[in-house]
Formats: structure tokens, sequence, C-alpha cells
């Protein structure tokens, strides 16, 4: 009697072309079992504006697959790794990490523009990213360059870039999502550490299941990548570490040696470029606890080395994000959380700012609301790309 399983994910093309990456390894490995796909359209799909927030206490990418898992309607979520909090809720586990694409991020110029890299844009330039980790680090690497959200699932963001009368010079995206949607030829260049450390378990792809399904777990056993899953462990448990309760903007990169040699490297940059901290640590791993262990002495590492203010001024920033979303709310009779996301004021006053700031473009909130917060029985991390 074949088995059947059934795998669930977002709705967007990236997600579902991940899914089916994870359905053709599970089938090859398991030829006579049933693999079911269902696509869920979830909160953060629907408002894309509004998904850096919670509604209601929930996370908008995470929640609603999460609930279909735990009720047995899926057996098998997959995530883009990076968009998974890292903490997840009682009675769900990462059950397997594939192999890892390249995780950088790259540049993707404006189609007829000449320039092949962020040092050739003249200053000025507007430059899309989506992320509070890629603007600080690219603001302390190019204080010229002017950096602004960009929203939208990539082909949007793509459409937004390419718009002849559109503002963005060039737009910055994970390289690993324009490789598995079949759009390697759209990079100009990559821009990779020290200039800019890439997300914490980006490129990777994260399979959720139910902590006690043991059936599930050893149908995922083959699809593990020892090596991506040593780095991924120990990058997911950095960030545990750092968020203490809120996100900041954490840039990771990590490899293995000889096997077992994992080095990892965590940054903590201020969303005004400095300071900038930097920390690496190498040890031998043996098992994904040692490298979770490596990956959190690299957290308090850089706690003590200067992230602390950092961190203090996110919290800051973010304390009065939520302030002035519930004056509005007020305003507007509109729910606090689900306040647009669209702030055209500064979060952090002064100079170093300004250059961010353009009244033509949608500007990020430069701050999320901690989910913790909201929801003390869940302590997760927001996930901030
Ligand atoms: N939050 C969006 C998201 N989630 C995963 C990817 C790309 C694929 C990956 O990193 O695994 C992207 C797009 C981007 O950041 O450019």
């Amino acid at each position: 009697m074949p088995r059947t399983f059934t795998l669930g994910s977002r709705a967007s093309k990236l997600a579902q072309i991940q899914t089916l990456i994870v359905r053709d390894a599970l089938q090859t490995a398991h030829p006579d079992d049933e693999f079911n796909l269902s696509f869920m359209t979830t909160g953060g799909d629907k408002n894309q504006a509004e998904a850096l927030y919670l509604l209601g206490g929930k996370s908008l990418w995470t929640e609603e697959l999460e609930e279909a898992l735990l009720k047995g309607d899926i057996d098998i979520i997959v995530h883009s790794l990076k968009d998974v909090p890292t903490v997840l809720p009682e009675g769900c586990e990462i059950g397997a990490i594939m192999q890892r694409e390249n995780p950088c991020d790259s540049l993707v110029v404006k189609k007829g523009l000449p320039y092949k890299s962020l040092e050739e844009l003249p200053d000025g330039s507007i430059v899309g990213t989506s992320s509070v980790r890629r603007v600080a680090q690219l603001r302390r690497a190019f204080p010229t360059l002017v950096f602004a959200d960009v929203r939208g699932n990539l082909n949007t963001r793509l459409a937004k870039l390419d718009r002849p009368d559109g503002e963005y010079a060039a737009i910055v995206l994970a390289r690993a999502g324009l490789v598995r949607l079949d759009m390697e030829e759209r990079i100009t260049s990559d821009i990779s550490p020290p200039t800019l450390y890439h997300a914490v378990g980006q490129g990777a792809l994260g399979i959720e299941i139910r902590s006690d399904d043991i059936e599930v777990k050893g149908l995922l056993a083959s699809l593990s990548h020892r090596e991506t899953e040593l780095r991924c462990r120990a990058e997911r448990a950095c960030l545990r570490v750092l968020e203490g309760g809120c996100s900041v903007p954490v840039g990771v990169a990590s490899h293995v040696a000889s096997g077992s040699v994992l080095s990892l490297t965590g940054t903590v940059t201020s969303l005004t470029g400095n300071p900038h901290v930097v920390h690496t640590l190498s040890a031998q791993v043996l098992t994904f606890e040692d490298a979770e262990g490596l990956g959190a002495d690299v957290g308090h590492a850089l706690i003590e080395n200067g992230a602390k203010a950092v961190l203090e001024e996110v919290s800051l920033s973010r304390e009065a994000k939520v302030k002035r979303d519930e004056n509005k709310a007020a305003e507007t009779g509109r729910q606090a959380t689900t306040a647009g996301s669209v702030d055209a004021r500064p979060i952090i006053s002064g100079s170093h700012i300004d250059s961010f700031l353009n009244p033509k473009i949608e500007l990020s909130p430069m701050f999320m609301v901690c989910r913790s917060e909201l929801r003390k029985d869940f302590p997760g991390a927001w996930p901030m790309e």
C-alpha cells in the first residue's frame, strides 16, 4: 500500500517551485509513496504592505500553514528557511534543511543602464531593497547611494525596477530566489561579505513537520544536507540570541571545512551603518547541537563587543514606531498593529537618515513590532527579510 503525504507551502511562484523541488526529491527517494501538493495564500501574501507587521499576533507568512500542519491537513511545510522564525510554535519543528544555493545577495541593475556594480552607480542613485539588514550594511559601504524600500514578489519588484519612469537604478535580491525562478541572467553582480553579509538561512529550504511525526522524520532523512544544516543551525542559533525579543539587522557568513570545522561570522549593523560589529568563531562540530552552541557563542560575543548598543537603538526606535502606529490608529480607528507599513517619517532623527527619505517612493517601516511583545506565550523571533 503506498502511503500518501501532503506538502504545503505559500502560493507564490517561488514557493511553488521550491515545493516541487522537495516533492521530486521525496518521490525519487520513495518511489512507492504518493506526495500531494497544497498551496495556500497566507496573510502575508494577501497584504504585502503589511507583511512585516503582526495581525492579532500572528505570523503572516507561516501561521496558516502551521495550523494546517498541526490539524493534519498537510504533513510537510516547505519554506525558504530565512523566512522561518527562529522559535517555532509548540508541536512544530524543522525536520530537514536541504542543500543550500549560493546564499549571497545580488545586484540587479535596471534594463538599459550601463552600471555593473554598486561602486559604479552615480551618487544619489536609488537602490531598492527589502530588508533592514541590506540597508544597514549597504549604507555603511555606499553612503552616497539612496536605499529605499521595494516590496512585492520577485516579479513585481523586477517590474518596478524596469518601469521606464521608475525611480530605481537597481535592486538587491537574494541570488537563490532569482536562480530558482530561472532569472539568473538578470543578476548584474553578486554582493558578498565583507560588503554584505547574507541573511540567516538564506538560500536554503527548510522543511517543517509535526514534532511527533516519526514517519515523516524517517521520510526526510535522505533530504537533509549535513553541511547546510550545520551552517544554518549555527546561523539560526546566533540570531535567536541576538533577537532577545526583537528583530535586528543581522548578517552572517559560514562555512564548513574538512567535514566538521564550522566557521561562523555574525554581524550586527546600526541602521546608520555605524557601529558595525563583526565576530567570527570556528570550532569542530560533531552534532547539530554543537553547531547551535557555536552559533549562540557568536551571538553572545557580538553583544559583548558592541552589538548591545545597536540592539537598544533598534528597540527604542521600534517603541517609537509602535507608539506612532497607536496614535495613527486612534486617529483613523484602525487596529494598531494593522496600520499601514508605508511610513515616510524618519525613524531616527538626524541628518544620517535624511538621504533615505525620498518623498516620491515608498519607504519601509525601519523596524518591526516584536512578536514576543504581543504574544507573550510565543517568544518566537520575527524574520526580518
Ligand atoms: N523574504 C523574501 C524571500 N524569501 C526567500 C527569498 C529568496 C530565496 C532564499 O533566500 O532562500 C526571498 C527573496 C529575497 O530576499 O530576495
